[in-house]
């Protein structure tokens, strides 16, 4: 089956990519590189440098390389960024998104696997959080993922499109050959570990106040190779059929802290990593935790990198992987 992966030379796209073709797929990139990295992308994949909203560039790629379907990992992505730019969000989570669907549309490609999160919650009730529970974002950019779900849903009843969204908590982690790198960097594991390799001089802690277990925001953190596997997963679903359900969360079934993330970042690299209390940052929910028992029933997932400690020691391994690949 040939697949367009867009968003493929970004963090979790790289690896989604490099999981596809170790499973048969044949798959084309396609990245505008305001995030990505040219040689994130997997040598077998075919690679197209354009942004969604070139309708020329995307229409070419859907018809030359005659897609089947599309993993739509593209976005911008940064919670605190949303709050302060918004705008930015409708236009590259929404307005290009739906350029997509229309030219999937136009082109006769009706099935698509939609990296959605858990920011389309807002600050749940209960945890852990089900795909039933209410839906409240509490910042744009979760606003702007569900409103690109529910568009899914209404195409799909209108013109017979086939879609799953994948609602992910935090991606973290690396595979041997792709991990995260952003610049600047606001994820909380790798600007934990820029500190312990010395890149950085201090972790700041946005928020010590939050009603949790030591006053920082929790997360489920969930290994981006399991998060891979379920994109295989529901390809294999989409074509099939139409899979049991419109959405499914991916979470790695437990929450730590961000105290309890320094912590074993601390235990991994046998580095201290000093920190530094800062304000809330906007937008943040104190705590997101998964039920990730759909997807598991019905399409099997089962993911076997839960381990905290594992998750960080993958992106540190890569991390220093990479420093001596380009230092020497
Ligand atoms: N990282 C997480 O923890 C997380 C959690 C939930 C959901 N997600 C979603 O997963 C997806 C991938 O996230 P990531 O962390 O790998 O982000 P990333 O920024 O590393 O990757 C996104 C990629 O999309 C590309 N891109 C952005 N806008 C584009 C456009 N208009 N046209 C073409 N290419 C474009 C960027 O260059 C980048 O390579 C996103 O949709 C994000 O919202 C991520
Ligand atoms: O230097 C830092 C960076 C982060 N944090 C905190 O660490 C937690 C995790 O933050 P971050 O790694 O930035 O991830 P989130 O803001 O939780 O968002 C991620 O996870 C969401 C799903 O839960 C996805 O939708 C988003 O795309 C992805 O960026 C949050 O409480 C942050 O406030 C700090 O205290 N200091």
């Amino acid at each position: 089956m040939r697949v367009l992966v867009t968003g493929g030379a970004g963090y979790i796209g790289s690896i989604v990519t490099e999981a596809l073709l170790r499973d048969g797929y044949s798959v084309v990139v396609y990245d505008n590189l305001s995030k990505g990295h040219r040689d994130a992308v997997p040598s077998h994949a075919v690679f197209v440098e354009a942004d969604l909203l070139d309708a020329r560039a995307l229409r070419g790629v859907l018809e030359e390389r005659r897609i089947e379907a599309v993993i739509h990992m593209a976005a911008d992505s940064l919670v605190g960024e949303s709050m302060q730019d918004p705008s930015k969000y409708y236009r590259s989570n929404v307005q290009a998104g739906l350029s997509l669907l229309d030219m999937m549309q136009l082109c006769g490609v009706r099935r698509l696997v939609f990296s959605s999160t858990a920011a389309v919650y807002g600050e749940p009730a209960k945890q852990p959080i089900e795909e039933r529970d209410p839906l409240q974002p509490a910042n744009p950019y979760g606003e702007t993922k569900l409103a690109f779900e529910r568009a899914l849903q209404w195409y799909g009843r209108a013109y017979g499109f086939r879609s799953v969204s994948l609602r992910y908590f935090n991606a973290a982690g690396a595979s041997l050959l792709n991990g995260e790198r952003h610049e600047p960097e606001t994820h909380l594991i790798p600007c934990v570990l820029n500190v312990a390799a010395g890149r950085a001089p201090v972790v700041r802690l946005f928020g010590t106040d939050y009603p949790t277990k030591d006053g920082t925001c929790v997360r489920d953190y969930i290994h981006v190779e399991d998060l891979a596997d379920a994109h295989v997963l529901a390809l294999r679903a989409l074509q099939t059929g139409a899979p049991p359900s419109p959405v499914y969360n991916l979470g790695g079934g437990g929450g730590y802290s961000v105290r309890e993330v320094i912590d074993t970042a601390q235990l991994v690299t046998g580095r201290l990593i000093p920190t530094e209390v800062a304000p809330r940052r906007p937008g943040d929910p104190a705590v997101l935790i998964a039920s990730s028992d759909r997807i598991k029933k019905e399409l099997g997932w089962s993911p076997t990198r839960q381990r905290l400690d594992g998750i960080i020691d993958s992106a540190w391994r890569w991390m220093q992987h990479r420093e001596v690949r380009e230092n020497g």
